[in-house]
């Protein structure tokens, strides 16, 4: 715990940067003093150990014997929300805002059952702990624990899909969430959906449909219908997010069609339209004649994907913080997320049904996030990557460390400044004052965020968060020298992957085999960040005609900086 604590204060971070758009934040401001807040009976309860006392032997922490840290975690009596992807960031963001807008109207409707895909550790850190786990919010003034219970369970679809398609069936449910990465939408590089990525869950949903619409399938359950062979088809593993959002669609209009919003949390441009549009693609290859007709109608009427901003810099856990804050919790605590001071989340107000009452959580509900998504997307997201590879290739292991780094600032400015050229403020936002205080957030060591971990999925992030800058300022000013900061960054990508390759390490990238062939392919480092610019996909939206300008343009800025040449961090980390 010292060590978060120390190391906050240490690097004088800074304090909660002003939001695109001011929103009162919620949640419990960090300690004075530096230290971390630990209420006054904490070490009074039954069981509990003081934040001095040796960390070995605690129990875990579990909903029914929390630490009595205030707030009391919320109890919900139902699930009205069901959450794709249940990572860090969901757990230290919509379900704090949606735990604080059920404490603020009482509502215990609200409760959220999580959805982890890949593996089961999210389920297996919480469930033995009745869904609650600590969000611990490290800014520059200390750190301070809260334990949230807007989860009520986590569920694997590996074991559990006819669980999960039962609860996005269930009229109850009103909301389905997602942060699943920006690879769990499974597109192509054009931006369609990838078909074969999801093909045996379109092929279980095409049985699915089939066994409900024959003549004689009165008997069938609907919701988990048995096909012509007799096998309940419910009880396939879903194996991809979209396929089992789109089976759990079906399963909702076979049983009943209560109307559904599913919202995305994810950081994707326009990421509600996104998904509408690879749920009607997935329906189509599943369904293309008239037998999807009635699905396709169903989501039309009853379902909306509104589009929204998420933002709040949530790292991966370390097994050191868990150890940490084992001891000042006195209790066991596998769910923990450690997360900035700072929150925001901007939606779309269209609904399709009930919603909680998130803007009594902190969130802001509004016509349009375009233009909030944007400037968050571009110059957040966008100067977090490019410190990413520069930083990586400058041997820093953490964000924080790479925006200490004069050089490394400089490069996230340029790149902004090329942003700023491309953005309309949302109304009352200064741009230009978000930027500033975006380095700021950034250098923040309390988190720990690693370069390695925002470097990850280059070719799923690179398209939003430099590409619609670069395509913007070529289509304003077609013949403009190419953009300083978006061809450094580009640089700093193609340095990154060249230098990974070499070392013999795989680029972790969905597309990490291509990327690897790239540049094992090429004559030499001058032709692989050559091609590795060329990708396709890679840049959206600029013209073929400028692309190979863009592309020399980046070789210089490389051999200038010699990137493709500097280790990355892996070599100078223990
Ligand atoms: N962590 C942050 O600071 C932050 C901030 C803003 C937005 N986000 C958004 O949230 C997303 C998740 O972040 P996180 O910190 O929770 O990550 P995480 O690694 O902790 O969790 C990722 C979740 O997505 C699922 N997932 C991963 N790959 C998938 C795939 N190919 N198909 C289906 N599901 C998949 C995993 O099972 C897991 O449940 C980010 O990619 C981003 O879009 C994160
Ligand atoms: O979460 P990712 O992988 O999309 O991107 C990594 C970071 O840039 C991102 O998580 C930011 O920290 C976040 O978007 C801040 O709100």
């Amino acid at each position: 715990m010292d060590t978060i604590v120390r190391k906050a204060r240490r690097r004088g971070a800074p304090g909660r940067a002003a939001p695109v758009t001011p929103v009162a934040d919620p949640r419990p401001a960090p300690a004075a003093g530096g230290r971390v807040t630990a209420p006054t009976d904490a070490p009074n309860r039954p069981g509990a150990a003081s934040p001095d006392a040796p960390s070995a032997a605690q129990p875990r922490l579990h909903r029914d014997a929390h630490p009595a840290f205030p707030p009391v975690p919320v109890r919900p009596t139902q699930v009205g929300i069901v959450h794709l992807g249940i990572g860090a960031f969901h757990r230290a963001h919509q379900a704090v805002v949606t735990e604080d807008a059920a404490r603020a109207t009482g509502e215990t409707r609200w409760g959220i059952l999580g959805v982890t895909q890949r593996s089961a550790a999210v389920r297996d850190q919480l469930r033995p702990q009745g869904g609650v786990y600590t969000v611990l919010t490290v800014g520059p003034d200390g750190a301070s624990p809260r334990v949230v219970g807007s989860v009520t369970d986590v569920a694997w679809p590996a074991e559990e899909t006819p669980r999960v398609l039962a609860a996005l069936a269930a009229p109850t449910t009103h909301v389905v969430t997602l942060t699943v990465t920006e690879k769990g939408y499974a597109r192509r590089a054009d931006g369609h959906l990838d078909v074969d990525a999801v093909a045996g869950d379109l092929d279980t949903l095409l049985r699915e449909e089939a066994a409900t619409s024959s003549p004689g399938a009165g008997a069938t359950n609907a919701l988990l219908p048995d096909d012509a062979t007799g096998e309940a088809t419910g009880a396939v593993a879903a194996t991809s997010a979209v396929g089992l959002l789109v089976r759990g669609l079906a399963a909702r209009r076979r049983a009943g069609g209560a109307p559904l919003t599913v919202l995305s949390c994810d950081n994707l441009a326009d990421n509600g339209h996104v998904l509408a549009r690879l749920v009607g693609e997935a329906v189509d290859a599943a369904l293309p004649g008239a037998e999807g007709d009635a699905l396709r109608d169903w989501l039309a009427a009853s379902v909306t994907f509104p589009c929204s901003m998420v933002d709040r810099i949530v790292p991966a856990t370390t097994p050191a913080q868990r150890d940490e804050v084992e001891s000042l919790l006195g209790a066991r605590d596998e769910g923990l997320v450690v997360a900035e001071p700072f929150l925001q989340w901007v939606i779309e107000d269209r609904f399709a049904g009930p919603r909680p009452a998130w803007e009594r959580g902190g969130a802001t509900l509004t016509s349009d996030v375009a233009p909030y998504e944007r400037a968050k997307l571009r110059l957040l997201n966008g100067a977090h990557s490019y410190l990413a590879y520069a930083g990586s290739l400058a041997g820093c292991a953490t964000i924080a460390e790479a925006v200490a780094d004069p050089a490394l600032a400089a490069g996230a400015r340029a790149l902004q400044a090329d942003a700023l050229a491309t953005l309309d403020a949302p109304d009352g936002v200064d741009l230009g004052a978000y930027a500033e205080t975006l380095l700021d957030r950034f250098a923040n060591p309390a988190t720990g965020h690693t370069t390695r971990q925002v470097a990850m999925d280059g070719t799923q992030k690179i398209p939003f968060r430099w590409g619609a800058t670069l395509a913007d300022l070529l289509d304003a000013h077609p013949g403009a020298p190419a953009p300083r900061g978006v061809v450094a960054a580009l640089a700093a990508w193609a340095g990154y992957v060249v230098a990974e390759t070499r070392a013999a390490r795989a680029v972790d990238d969905p597309r990490g085999d291509e990327l690897r062939a790239v540049v094992e392919n090429a004559p030499d480092d001058v032709a692989a960040v050559r091609a590795l610019v060329l990708l396709p996909g890679l840049l959206p939206g600029v013209p073929e005609g400028r692309l190979r300008e863009i592309a020399d343009a980046v070789v210089v800025a490389s051999a200038t900086s010699s990137s493709t040449t500097t280790t990355t961090n892996e070599e100078t980390t223990p």
